[in-house]
């Protein structure tokens, strides 16, 4: 089910929080973003195990931060470089919108339909309790899909159009799971920036 018209911006889920701005950076700006992040970020393209098993990750990662502190999701510990200046802009922005300071910034490369992440919360330790987590996606449109852990019935999925913003908040890391599914579709790259804040355990 598509839960956002282009004018509806906010929707309260049971257990989460989820707003919406399709347009929030500009069309010409978001193209340039596209462009340079693109182009600046150097990428890493780490291995992951499941279940025993070592595979490369399907996507490229980069990890921004001011903290100095290094993030760790699944198997993997990544170490932010500093912001870069385009960077610190998207973050100002973002911050005025959602009214919360970030630290961090981690940027996935989507580099075509087979590129994908699996079903995940944003759980980890060093994000602290119920995060606010704030979602940029740029170039291709990819759909974001949601479900519910225990409401079987709360499965819902939004596209991400270049230049949106998309805020997770409430407790949706603890009773939501979330992912970019792969595609068979001709489709070209995507960036995501995933704004966070670290905090000290
Ligand atoms: O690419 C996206 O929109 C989602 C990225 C994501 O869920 C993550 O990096 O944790
Ligand atoms: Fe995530």
């Amino acid at each position: 089910m598509d839960l956002f018209s282009k004018k509806k911006e906010f929707l309260k889920l049971p257990n989460a929080q989820l707003i919406y701005f399709p347009n929030f950076i500009s069309r010409p700006k978001a193209d340039e973003y596209f462009n340079t992040i693109n182009k600046e970020t150097n990428w890493q393209h780490d291995d992951i195990t499941v279940f025993g098993k070592t595979y490369k990750q399907p996507r490229l990662t980069a990890l921004y931060g001011a903290s100095g502190k290094p993030y760790r999701y699944s198997d993997i510990i990544m170490y932010p470089e500093p912001f870069t200046y385009d960077l610190k802009i998207i973050k100002k922005e973002v911050e005025t919108k959602s009214q919360v300071k970030f630290n961090t910034v981690l940027i996935n490369l989507y580099r075509n339909g087979s590129d994908s992440n699996g079903w995940h919360a944003d759980n980890e330790k060093e994000l602290g309790k119920n995060p606010v987590i704030a979602s940029i996606s740029l170039g291709e449109e990819r759909p974001f899909h949601f479900k519910h852990r225990k409401l079987k019935t709360e499965r819902h999925k939004l596209l991400l159009q270049h230049g949106s913003l998309l805020i997770m908040k409430g407790e949706m890391q603890h009773f939501w799971l979330h992912q970019i599914a792969k595609t068979k579709k001709e489709i070209g790259p995507r960036i995501n920036l995933t704004f966070r804040k670290l905090i000290d355990q």
